[in-house]
């Protein structure tokens, strides 16, 4: 891959969306890491109202080809939620903002980073739920999420009550993630970062320069491993100053992944 890659790759268009030309001849040397809500998929509601275009499973699948399967999506979600949501497509994942990991598409296990949350310390954060019925719970096992998206006014709570708990528990390996619209309470110790590493150091993704798409705070621990990996990083929606350029919603990222099979582009 030339050394101009991120140069290129960062010039803006008038919308902001980076130019892929110099991409696409060396995607046999990327992998894709892409991150899903709000970078590939418009935000919604509630969790299970996220829909996959179409075009967009027919892109992927086809980048995951031409990368000999060296694309990964790169989520909160777990494992189990990214396949019913892309279902039938079934993609190498880091999920669980790094506490899963599946290599392979072909893989039939999932191989899990982190135990489960305590059985009574997630029973009270769980019971923080009942401050308003607009406020939705989604239980990943080692990790639990508020959101508060349908009830935006009960945030602060939310997050006083979280912070009560972890004072009463103050040995507990427990991370707060704040994300959109919700409060995650994870395992400490597994970030996407910490995933993305590991699976960087595995076939088909090994030796690859990674190219990274995300939305959110959680997201940056990954934006900041990128220089190690020379690998590049894009944002969506904020700007920041560690990315190689950023699009401003999620239907620019469809754009542009599709672009990267233009034959027009491609190497003759
Ligand atoms: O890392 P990501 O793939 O971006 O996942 C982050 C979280 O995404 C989901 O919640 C978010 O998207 C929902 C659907 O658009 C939206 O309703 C919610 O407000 C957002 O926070 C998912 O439910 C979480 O488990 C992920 O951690």
């Amino acid at each position: 891959m030339t050394s101009n890659l991120a140069d290129d790759a960062s010039r803006p268009t008038t919308n902001s969306v980076p130019v892929p030309s110099a991409l696409v001849p060396h995607l046999d040397q990327c992998a894709l890491l892409l991150d899903i809500d709000g970078t590939l998929l418009d935000l919604a509601p509630t969790p299970r109202e996220v829909w996959v275009p179409p075009e967009l499973e027919q892109t992927l699948r086809a980048l995951h080809e031409r990368t000999s399967g060296a694309l990964a999506l790169v989520s909160g979600r777990s494992i189990n939620d990214i396949d019913l949501i892309f279902a039938p497509l079934k993609l190498p994942a880091v999920g669980g903002h790094g506490a899963e990991m599946r290599l392979l598409s072909s893989a039939e296990q999932v191989a899990t980073r982190a135990p489960p949350l305590d059985p009574d310390l997630k029973n009270r954060l769980a019971a923080i739920a009942r401050i308003s019925p607009g406020i939705l719970l989604e239980d990943k096992g080692y990790s639990l999420a508020l959101h508060y998206r349908l009830a935006p006014h009960t945030e602060k709570a939310i997050y006083e009550s979280v912070a009560a708990i972890r004072a009463e528990n103050p040995h507990a390996p427990l991370e707060v993630l704040p994300g959109k619209s919700v409060c995650e309470i994870k395992h400490a110790g597994v970030t996407k970062a910490t995933g993305v590493l590991e699976l960087m150091n595995h076939e088909p993704f090994k030796g690859r320069r990674p190219v990274f798409l995300g939305d959110d705070v959680t997201d940056e621990t990954v934006f900041a491993i990128m220089p190690e990996l020379r690998g590049l990083a894009f944002s969506v929606g904020r700007h920041s100053d560690i990315v190689a350029g950023h699009f401003d919603e999620p239907r620019d990222v469809r754009a542009w992944l599709a672009r990267l099979l233009d034959p027009q582009l491609a190497p003759g």
